[in-house]
This record gives structure tokens, C-alpha cells and sequence, in this order.
């Protein structure tokens, strides 16, 4: 799968979630690096690919896309024998589809806020409010109880092994451990190691070396 180009910034939560996947499949691309302090991806041409004016955006050939998540679908299917294997078949997938519903409708709203209000409310000169933030961490501790009990029964959200469904949480989740917040996911054990696990990937390492550059 030659030329692809990720239109991005690698500070992005979002573009974060599909490098990781292109690391983990082991394939070649070009971060095109989006100016978004001065306003690049609301205007074109940026917005030939993502019309709602937020990154990443994702273009293999003549295909434009957008969505981290849809893109990541992409990925691994047109890659299914090309490094990690982040999916699988059957039952097993449906089982995988649930948690990849999960993160996106349970995990990401409650923790983005958080990572909103602790990490970037700051970096931008804002005032994080303390009562958004006592609120969202009693809903990802609501969330993580449900992870707790997953975890206890297999390693990895999906199953037996590391996939999509673990590869999605990377981002937000990596926030959430460099702040206040890891605390709710230190009380919850299966949830802490689990956490430890998919964040020390290799894989990972890389993509956060991207933003450290
Ligand atoms: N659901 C989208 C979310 C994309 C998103 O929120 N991107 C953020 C950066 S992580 C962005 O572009 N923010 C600037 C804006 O919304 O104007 C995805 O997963 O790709």
C-alpha cells in the first residue's frame, strides 16, 4: 500500500489514532503536517478532504478520507496479512465490534472532555473548570467498572490478543495517564495493567517520538 498521506498534527488525539495503525501494520506514509494555529484545516485545501475542517485527514491514491476511526478500518482491512493482526473473523469480530463502539460512544466523549478541561483548556491560556472535570471522571469511573470486569475475563478488550478495539483507546488513554485523572484508572487493577500494556507498544513509542520532534 504505497503513498499515503496523513494530513495532520501530531499532537492530535485523532491523527495519533491512525499513525499508530499504520505503525502497527507496518506501513510507509507522509505526515503532512497541518498548520491548525493558523487555521489550515478550515480552509482548502484541506477541506477537499475532511469538509468539517478537523484533522486528520487521509488520502491513499485518488481516495480522500476522514474519520480516524473509519480510516483505521481501511488500514487493516486492505493490510489483513501485513503485520499486527488488528482484526479477526466471525464471532470473535463481533465481539471486537462492540468494543470498538465502546470506545468511541462510552470512553472517548467522557475522556476527551477530561483531556479537554486538564491538558489542552491550558495549553490554549483557558481556565480548566473543575466541576466539568469532577463530573467526567464519575463517568469514565462508571465506564472503567465495565472495562474492570472485560479485563478480567480477557486480556484485551477484543480477546486474546491486542486489536483494534485496544489500538483506539492509545491516544485519549495516554492523556489520561500523564494527569489527575490516572488515578481512576489506577483503582481499578485489570484496567491499570491493561493500561501499562497497550501504552508501553513500540509501536506507540514512535508516534509520541513524532510529537516530541
Ligand atoms: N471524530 C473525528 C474527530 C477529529 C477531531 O476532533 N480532530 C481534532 C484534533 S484531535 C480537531 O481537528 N480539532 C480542531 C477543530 O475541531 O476545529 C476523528 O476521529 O477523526
Amino acid at each position: 500500500m504505497a503513498g499515503i498521506k496523513v494530513h495532520g498534527a501530531a499532537m492530535s488525539t485523532a491523527t495519533q489514532r491512525v499513525l499508530v495503525c499504520l505503525e502497527e501494520k507496518g506501513l510507509d506514509y507522509e505526515l503532512c503536517p497541518v498548520n491548525m494555529a493558523t487555521g489550515e484545516h478550515k480552509k482548502q485545501p484541506f477541506l477537499s478532504i475532511n469538509p468539517f475542517g478537523q484533522v486528520p485527514g487521509f488520502e491513499h491514491g485518488d481516495l480522500k478520507l476522514f474519520e480516524s476511526r473509519a480510516i483505521t478500518q481501511y488500514i487493516t482491512h486492505e493490510n489483513a496479512q501485513k503485520g499486527t493482526n488488528l482484526l479477526c473473523q466471525g464471532k470473535e469480530m463481533a465481539i471486537l465490534g462492540v468494543w470498538l463502539e465502546v470506545e468511541a460512544q462510552k470512553f472517548e466523549p467522557v475522556a476527551s472532555k477530561l483531556n479537554w478541561e486538564i491538558v489542552f483548556k491550558p495549553m490554549f491560556g483557558m481556565q480548566t473548570d473543575p466541576a466539568a472535570v469532577e463530573e467526567n471522571e464519575t463517568k469514565l469511573a462508571g465506564v472503567l467498572d465495565v472495562y474492570e470486569t472485560r479485563l478480567s475475563q480477557s486480556k484485551y478488550l477484543g480477546g486474546d490478543s491486542f486489536t483494534l478495539a485496544d489500538l483506539h483507546h492509545l491516544p485519549n488513554l495516554q492523556l489520561l495517564l500523564n494527569h489527575q485523572s490516572k488515578k481512576v484508572i489506577d483503582a481499578r487493577p485489570k484496567v491499570a495493567a491493561w493500561a501499562a500494556d497497550i501504552t508501553a507498544r513500540q509501536t506507540w513509542a514512535k508516534v509520541l517520538a513524532l510529537h516530541k520532534k
